[in-house]
């Protein structure tokens, strides 16, 4: 053990700027195996092939693009398992997805957070990308029975790899609930059929890079077992900043619009904020936090995280029947209780000293 620790050592403090106290975190959480087989996953995954690492059962999966699977993850998954059983999970349905979702996680899972915050030199050399070091999405998931997530790519904004964590304590292939991978055409477009699953495993962590191919989904749990993950995405190395969620409340919202978002096409409508951008999608399936939004109007709840300074439409047409709704949700950052919510299909200006949340509706 003695000896890993000092590998261990010298690879967490390889670029980064962590600190002594955050060493003895990663030894605690992360299993010490996987700094031993992390390089030898890195020719595999620049070569798009498959490898099974024969001392560890690290192992990169790629008949439909390069996805990287860690057994026995952490150290001590209970831990984590402790926490998430108080956290609040909330029903999110529409017809693309039924799954219960905490809110961000990163104030309040704080050794999770710090240990995959370690992880990410790992990830970066596997991938062969820069990645953010401290922007992270971190939230957990539970899918009951019947419960699924259709096919999406998980791109929207500065998102590079896609992580999950499964947390469940028992899980086999009878149980469904399959992370499965969907292939694409030569346009980029999802083709019908998944070819390849992995089938959830407790403490198994899976992360693969966020691009146009990079197109999954959730099959259906079968039984009556939860599927309980944690997950997430690591960002681009060149993206600003952002100041981490004290509490599981305040990102909630934020946490909703994002993965709504997700399955939407960006490129009708982009706005551009100080610290991240949203896109923009159609009320078609009606999401849940929109009715939420509305009821909301006179009493918002607004996010710990500094939202939107300005916005920029891409292609302004008339206001017309047709014409997008624009709700801008606007806060004065002088009175920090205060919200007010104006709708309109008119361009607007925001003033420079508000914090706005703006949400589009085709
Ligand atoms: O839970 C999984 O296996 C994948 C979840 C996923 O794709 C997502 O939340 O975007
Ligand atoms: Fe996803």
């Amino acid at each position: 053990m003695k000896e890993f620790s000092h590998r261990f050592a010298l690879h967490i403090y390889d670029g980064t700027d962590t600190t002594v106290k955050d060493y003895c975190i990663y030894h605690l959480m992360i299993n010490p195996y996987i700094w031993e087989a992390a390089p030898r996953l890195e020719e595999p995954f620049r070569k798009r092939s498959a490898y099974t690492d024969k001392e560890t059962d690290a192992q990169i999966v790629s008949e439909v693009y390069p996805v990287v699977k860690l057994p026995n993850f952490l150290t001590d998954p209970s831990v984590v398992r402790k926490q998430l059983s108080t956290f609040t999970y909330r029903q999110k349905e529409t017809d693309l997805y039924r799954f219960s979702q905490t809110g961000d996680l990163n104030g309040v899972l704080g050794e999770l957070r710090e240990a995959l915050l370690g992880f990410i030199p790992t990830v970066e050399k596997i991938v062969g990308r820069a990645l953010h070091r401290t922007n992270m999405d971190l939230s957990s998931q539970c899918y009951g029975q019947d419960e699924y997530l259709l096919g999406h790519d998980d791109r929207l904004d500065s998102r590079r790899v896609a992580f999950v964590l499964y947390l469940m304590d028992e899980w086999t292939a009878m149980d469904g609930g399959a992370l499965q991978f969907v292939p694409t055409d030569w346009r980029t477009a999802p083709t019908n059929v998944a070819i390849q699953s992995i089938v959830p495993a407790p403490n198994l962590l899976v992360f693969f890079e966020v691009s146009k191919s990079s197109h999954h989904q959730v099959a259906q749990v079968l039984g009556t077992r939860k599927r309980l993950s944690v997950a997430g995405w690591f960002h681009d190395a060149e993206t600003p900043t952002l100041s981490v969620p004290s509490n599981e409340i305040g990102a909630d919202l934020l946490m909703e619009m994002s993965t709504y978002a997700t399955f939407r096409n960006p490129d009708t409508v982009h706005i551009t904020t100080k610290h991240e951008s949203f896109h923009y999608f159609q009320e078609s399936s009606e999401p849940r936090w929109m009715r939420q939004l509305m009821a909301m109007e006179n009493n918002l709840e607004w996010p710990s995280r500094p939202v939107m300074k300005q916005y920029r439409r891409n292609d302004y047409r008339q206001p017309g029947p047709d014409m997008p709704r624009i709700f801008v949700f606007v806060r004065d950052c002088n009175e920090h209780k205060a919200g007010t919510l104006l709708y309109t299909t008119r361009d607007l200006t925001i003033p420079l000293n508000t914090e706005t949340v703006i949400v589009e509706i085709c």
